[in-house]
């Protein structure tokens, strides 16, 4: 059985036209990131990292080249098709947790099978709580819970609909050290223990320790990768790309 990534970009490019000129915010990047893996994307600001991550869940559509999803081509799709994808096969999580207040944990989990017309699976909510270990919070809203918890339960809401990707755009951007840290372990742990395939976009060389890679973005480009490198060494090399 032939096995594809979890999602592969290939030859892709994005150019942005504006009044002021074409912006090139990626130029022909190829890679794939294999399932179960844990990649952290770095690059200096304005390399392209957010456009990546777009262009990734089929969010923007690339100027050219292509993006598959578990093999699948984006390219062909209608906007119906990309939108339905995008519901079962990817999740996100943002550095603003996005939890509405009125509702428990457990709704908020259930959140997105509900806004999608899907009948609410209390056992998969139960489950995915279980996941990020807040099976015993199910009943608490967020005001009730810290920073580092609230984030777990977008983790476990992103994860509910069990996608076959999970993207993180700065996921602990907001969260003190400690809480930062339990919900990189729990990114670190769902790949290795779920086969989970998590892609994270961070300025922060500890958060992408925690990844089994990290992906160097400069100029619209992959230029380098660093693999089970621990934080002074990604530091390093991203220093080096800001001189
Ligand atoms: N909608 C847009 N229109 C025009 N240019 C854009 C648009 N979005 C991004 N860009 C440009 O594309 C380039 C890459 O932007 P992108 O946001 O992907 O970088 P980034 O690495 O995520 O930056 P940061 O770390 O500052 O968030 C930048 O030059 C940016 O100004």
């Amino acid at each position: 059985m032939t096995t594809f990534p979890a999602v592969l970009l290939d030859g892709v490019t994005r150019t942005y036209r504006s009044r002021a000129g074409e912006v090139h915010a990626l130029r022909g990047v190829t890679h794939a990131f294999e399932r179960g893996t844990f990649t952290a994307v770095m690059g200096p600001s304005g390399s392209g990292k957010s456009t990546l991550l777009q262009v990734a869940a089929g969010l923007d559509r690339p100027t050219r080249g292509d993006v598959r999803i578990g093999g699948k081509p984006l390219g062909p799709m209608s906007q119906t098709a990309l939108t339905r994808m995008r519901r079962t096969s990817m999740a996100f999580v943002f550095q603003s947790y996005n939890l509405l207040d009125a509702l428990s944990a457990a709704d908020n989990v259930a959140l997105p099978a509900r806004l999608a017309g899907r009948r609410v699976d209390r056992d998969a909510v139960r489950h995915a709580l279980g996941q990020v270990g807040l099976a015993e919070q199910a009943r608490r809203r967020p005001a009730e819970l810290s920073g580092g918890q609230q984030q777990r339960v977008a983790i476990a809401r992103a994860l509910h609909l069990q996608p076959e990707v999970l993207f993180a755009d700065e996921p602990t951007g907001a969260l003190d050290r400690a809480s930062g840290r339990q919900v990189l372990q729990l990114l670190r742990s769902l790949s290795d223990e779920q086969g989970q395939t998590v892609v994270m976009v961070t300025h922060d060389p500890l958060a992408a320790s925690y990844a089994h890679g990290t992906l160097f973005l400069a100029d619209g480009q992959v230029v380098g990768r660093l693999d089970r490198a621990d934080a002074n060494q990604i530091a390093a090399a991203m220093s080096e790309l800001e001189r």
